[in-house]
């Protein structure tokens, strides 16, 4: 259990915290080699926080002939995988001691609840880089079947020089899901973090170096989509790319990818994620809850928030009124209040497109909230008309709930499915047949039952359709992004070795 701060505590430490601003390459901080900078602002309170190093596509080139060289000389590729563990947990006690820290600097970079980073970012970031650190020296390779006359080995290597473009949603867990499985495979990575939050990325490549990971193999260039994340993508030394974030800039990856050196790439964006509430369902009261949860959740900043709520008719009007119940005990307010549990949106842009929804509720009926105040939007729960409507289409990313009422199972279903997106779902049924049958028949990535949630550390995580591409975060399945199979093929026949002779 998490110890938490008080309001004024927080508020303090956030003061006293000295903000990294420069760009983290070859094991040194650095300015964008233009010398550019661009202001972070916390989206609560629209007060600079820093200017950060404005980087280009000359520093996107430094940092990854320096990444490929640290890879290539093998600093860290070909260490024994034990030893790349111990370094890595050595960072796991560096983040484990500076957690107060390290939640309000993210909360003051993204409008997230202090209370969301230090009982739930922190501890997973952590929990998530243990967790592949420990992995690493357990994985075994393989011997493929054979003769008398021939070993066949089939091992897996590191890819080498990786690109990881990161999301403002959850900026460090990202940052873990991403360099957890990667650096412990013995990559080396090129982060680039979302411009609206790239602080605790910068913070935790510093705590990395004092962990001993060598120069080169963790590098932060920070700035913008257009000037590092295209360059990056398009970079023809860089072997793979990893991307989380909208499906609009994931789709661009794969044209970069395809117009330079055929990088692998992997993709995972967005969700219009149904929450199915079937009329057998048990135990309204805690149904509420996860809805509530699944939808609001970080504002809503959630590619698996569960924002669209598909209900069967019997249990609709008690439902909904259990719902708006729930949402009511989510207070919207300062970040840095423990109390809080809806802080603001990442940036006056988001802000304006999620407030922009208010606006095209239409022949929908708003049940509970509705309000925005310039930074905050308070949860809102919609009944809309149908699946058609614009609020059950869009992914909003925000606190935005869009209700649709179905006869049936089978109903749900088609509703559940009638979507570009296949990230996550969930079903509540006290039906044991019904939710397995519905967990099979939704196209989604993860499908939860009687329950909102991703899994975790141990359960792959991605999506179906306009979702996912290329692989999976977390689980031992994420370490296929970072990896390759060789096949070596050994011949032991006398007569081979004649020939070689
Ligand atoms: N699936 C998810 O976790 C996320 C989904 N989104 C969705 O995307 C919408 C827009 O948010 P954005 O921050 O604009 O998301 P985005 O997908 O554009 O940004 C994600 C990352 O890609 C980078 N990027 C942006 N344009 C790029 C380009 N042309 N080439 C290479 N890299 C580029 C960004 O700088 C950031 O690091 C949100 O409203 C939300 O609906 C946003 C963030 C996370
Ligand atoms: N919820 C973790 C993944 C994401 O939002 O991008």
């Amino acid at each position: 259990m998490t110890d938490l701060l008080t309001k004024a505590e927080y508020t303090a430490l956030a003061k006293s915290l000295d903000l990294p601003v420069n760009a983290f390459i070859d094991g040194s901080f650095r300015p964008a080699q233009s010398g550019k900078t661009f202001e972070t602002v916390n989206p609560a309170t629209g007060a600079k926080l820093a200017d950060v190093a404005a980087c280009d596509p000359e520093d996107v080139d430094f940092a990854v002939a320096k990444a490929r060289d640290a890879f290539e000389d093998g600093r860290w590729s070909r260490l024994h995988p034990g030893e790349r563990k111990e370094v890595l947990l050595k960072l796991v006690k560096l983040l484990e001691r500076n957690q107060p820290e390290l939640a309000v600097l993210e909360s003051i970079d993204s409008g997230k609840p202090v209370y969301d980073c230090a009982t739930t970012d922190i501890p997973e970031t952590i929990h998530c880089l243990k967790w592949h650190a420990e992995l690493i020296d357990k994985i075994y390779d393989q011997v493929a079947p054979s003769s008398d006359s021939h070993i066949a080995l089939v091992v897996r290597e590191a890819v080498g020089v990786v690109g990881l473009v990161l999301p403002w949603n959850f900026p460090l867990l990202m940052l873990a899901w991403k360099i957890g499985p990667a650096l412990a495979a013995g990559c080396s990575v090129v982060v680039k973090p979302a411009a609206e939050t790239s602080l605790s990325t910068l913070r935790l490549a510093e705590l990395a170096m004092e962990a001993g990971l060598p120069a080169g193999v963790l590098n932060v260039v920070t700035g913008s989509g257009a000037e590092v994340g295209e360059p990056l993508g398009r970079h023809p030394d860089v072997d793979m790319v990893s991307f989380t974030g909208s499906t609009a800039t994931g789709r661009r990856f794969l044209h970069y990818s395809a117009d330079s050196n055929l990088k692998e790439v992997v993709l995972e964006m967005g969700g219009k994620n149904p929450c199915i509430v079937l009329d057998d369902a048990e135990n309204l009261d805690v149904v509420a809850a996860h809805v509530v949860n699944g939808a609001f959740w970080n504002m809503g900043e959630n590619c698996s928030a569960a924002s669209r709520l598909i209900v069967q008719s019997g249990v609709k009007a008690k439902l909904l009124e259990k719902v708006a119940a729930h949402a009511r005990e989510w207070p919207v307010g300062d970040p840095l209040d423990p109390e809080t549990r809806i802080g603001a949106l990442v940036s006056k842009a988001h802000y304006d497109k999620v407030a922009g929804y208010l606006g095209k509720v239409g022949k929908g009926k708003v049940v509970i909230g509705g309000e925005a105040n310039g930074t905050h939007v308070s949860p809102t729960v919609v009944e809309i008309p149908g699946n058609d409507h614009v609020l059950a289409r869009e992914e909003i990313f925000g606190p935005i709930l869009s209700v649709i009422e179905v006869g049936s199972f089978e109903e749900a279903i088609r509703v559940a499915n009638d979507t570009d997106y296949g990230l996550a779902a969930s079903i509540f049924t006290s039906n044991a047949k019904r939710a397995i049958r519905g967990a099979r028949m939704i196209k989604a990535g993860t499908v939860t039952v009687n329950s909102f949630g991703e899994g975790d550390i141990s359960t792959p995580f991605g999506g179906y359709k306009q979702s996912g591409f290329g692989g999976r975060d977390n689980s031992i399945h994420a370490h296929d992004q970072y990896t390759q199979l060789k096949t070596i093929w050994i011949d032991l026949s006398d007569d081979a070795g004649d020939a070689v002779d």
